[in-house]
Order: C-alpha cells, then structure tokens, then sequence
C-alpha cells in the first residue's frame, strides 16, 4: 500500500508537487497519469525516499521508505535516469544489489528469468539497448519480492513484445496482492493495464478513479445514427434524460439510449436506419479533456482554441 498525504515538493519557485494526497491499495493496477512535467517522477522519487518532501509525507507499507529495516523487500522500483556501471554485467549488477541486501543468489537468476534477459545477463549493461535497460530494471526491482512496486514509464522504449510483457507481468503482481503503481503518458496502453487511475497535472490530484469511471466521467457512450429522415428521428427519440444532437445533415449523436432501442423505435416507424454505431471516448479523449488546462506545454492552437 501507498498512502501520500498532503504531498508538496517545490525547487526554488518552481512547484513540482501541490498537495497530493491519494491512496495505492494492494491488488489492482494503479496507474499514474498526467501530462509532461505534471510531477509524477518527483512523486515516485518521495515515495522512494530519493527526493524530500518540502511538506507531506509518503508511506510504504505503514512506514516512511528509510524507516523499513529492509526497505528492497518491501518496495521495488524502475525510476528514470538510473546510474548503472556501464563495464557491469547484468548478471553482476543484480548479484551485487542482492549480496548488499541479503538476497540469496538465486533470487538473481529468478529475476534475470522474469525479466526474460537470462541469455543477455553475462553482456555489460553499457551496451544494453533502452528496452534491455528496461528490463533489467524491472528485474532490480523485483529483486527483493517486494510487496509494493513503483515504475516509472515502464513501457518507455520497448518493442511491442516488451509492451505486452510489462502488461502481463504487472497485472500477474497485482494478481499475487501486491501494490502496483506505474506511471505513463501513454494513455492507450495504461486503458489497457491499468484497473484504477491516478490523474495529476501540474503537481495538483486531477482524478482518483477506476479506468471505467474515468471514461464514463468523460462523456460515457453515445450512438451515432444515420438517416434519410434524421428529423422524424429526432422528434420519436426525443425524451427526458435523452440528448440527440446533429452536426450534420441525416447523422445524429444520441446520448441516454442504447443502439437496440433506437433501432426498434426506428423500425417501428418505418424510417430506415443506414447507420448505428456505439461510440466510446477513448482513455486518450477522456485524459485530453480533463487535462487541457492542466499541460505546462500546448501548442498555440490549442491555447487559442
Ligand atoms: N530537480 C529539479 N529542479 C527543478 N525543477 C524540477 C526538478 N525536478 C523536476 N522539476 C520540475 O518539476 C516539474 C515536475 O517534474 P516531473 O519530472 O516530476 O514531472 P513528470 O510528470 O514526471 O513529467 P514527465 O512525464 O515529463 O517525466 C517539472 O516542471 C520539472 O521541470
């Protein structure tokens, strides 16, 4: 579990993080969203005891992370911009955080295994692509079996393959009862992984919602209906709690009924139907809208529009 109470970071006059406070529970995928420079690595940073907060605090498991007697079991983490010694083998780099930890040394090869790089373990880290990188550090972080697990922009670099894995992997962790939290601006995969969304934007708590609400909340579904006599349409549909619009002539978006509705309705009038689609906001509309004031860089003409 992470628990980020009243969470504040500034540098200098530059606020990073305004008072965040949410909760990560165990067993579901949590992912953290937001906008370039929204404050989520710095979040994830407090949460791993690496940045001090300027006031709030971050939990672990009940503790701050220095207060965990051994803090590698407890939390793993895949944090941006990590200091590896470029003439380490894989293999070295994890049996040297393992022995430090207490970890047997057979824990290294189960994690060189999960992380599917077992036959690249012997090759020195400096020459490891950005997707080898990756999952090298996805195998430090689950070098202590921790119970909580942080990463940021997972998926940052890595093939297709590599994309379907860290899916895979993380919801199999969320599966076991461990605390998942993992950060990206890539909001198709994270519709994809993640049950539960944490949405930030300029350092300030956006959204605390599952993946479904978060859409639903965006406009939910409409249907889109197309025909010769629209305007009859209109008239037989219309109803309390029932919104249909037209941008267009013989096309109409109808908000409060369902798609078998509108086709029976329209069939018992005898107006023919030419089209009746389900349309669905996409994770990426539902996250545009709700951050669109929110984005520390736009272009001018979504300022200006
Ligand atoms: N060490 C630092 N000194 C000064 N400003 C910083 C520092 N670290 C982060 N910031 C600023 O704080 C804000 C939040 O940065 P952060 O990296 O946490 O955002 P992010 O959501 O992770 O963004 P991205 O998706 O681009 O990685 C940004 O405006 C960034 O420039």
């Amino acid at each position: 579990m992470i628990e980020v109470q009243h969470l504040a970071k500034r540098y200098g006059e530059k606020t990073a993080v305004a008072d965040l406070t949410f909760t990560v529970r165990p067993g579901v995928v949590t992912g953290f969203l937001g906008p370039n420079g929204a404050g989520k690595s710095t979040t994830m940073r407090m949460i791993m005891g690496l940045d001090r907060p300027t006031s709030g605090t971050a939990l672990v498991n009940g503790k701050r992370y220095a207060e965990h007697r051994a803090p590698l079991r407890e939390v793993g983490a895949l944090l941006e911009a990590r200091a590896l010694h470029p003439g380490r083998t894989a293999r070295a780099h994890l049996a040297s955080l393992a022995a430090t930890a207490g970890l047997p040394a057979s824990r290294v090869e189960e994690v060189l295994d999960l992380a599917g790089i077992t036959s690249v373990a012997d090759r020195r880290v400096g020459g490891f692509s950005l997707g080898m990188g990756q999952r090298l550090g996805v195998a430090t972080a689950l070098l202590g079996d921790p119970a909580t697990v942080v990463l940021d922009e997972p998926v940052n670099g890595l093939d297709p393959d590599g994309v379907l894995w860290i899916r895979t992997l993380t919801r199999r962790l969320a599966a076991e009862g461990r605390t998942v939290f993992l950060s990206s601006h890539l909001m198709s995969e994270m519709a994809q992984t993640a049950e539960h969304l944490i949405v930030v934007g300029r350092g300030r708590l956006l959204s605390d919602s599952s993946t479904a609400a978060f859409i639903e909340h965006a406009g939910g579904e409409s249907v889109r209906v197309r025909s010769p006599r629209a305007t009859e349409l209109t008239g037989l549909l219309a109803a309390d709690g029932v919104t249909v619009t037209s941008a267009q002539t013989g096309l109409l978006d109808v908000r409060g009924l369902d798609a078998a509705t509108i086709g029976d309705r329209a069939l018992a009038a005898g107006i023919a139907v030419h089209e009746l689609t389900v349309v669905r906001p996409s994770l990426e509309d539902a996250f545009m809208t709700l951050t669109r004031d929110e984005r520390e860089y736009r272009t001018d003409e979504e300022i200006a529009a």
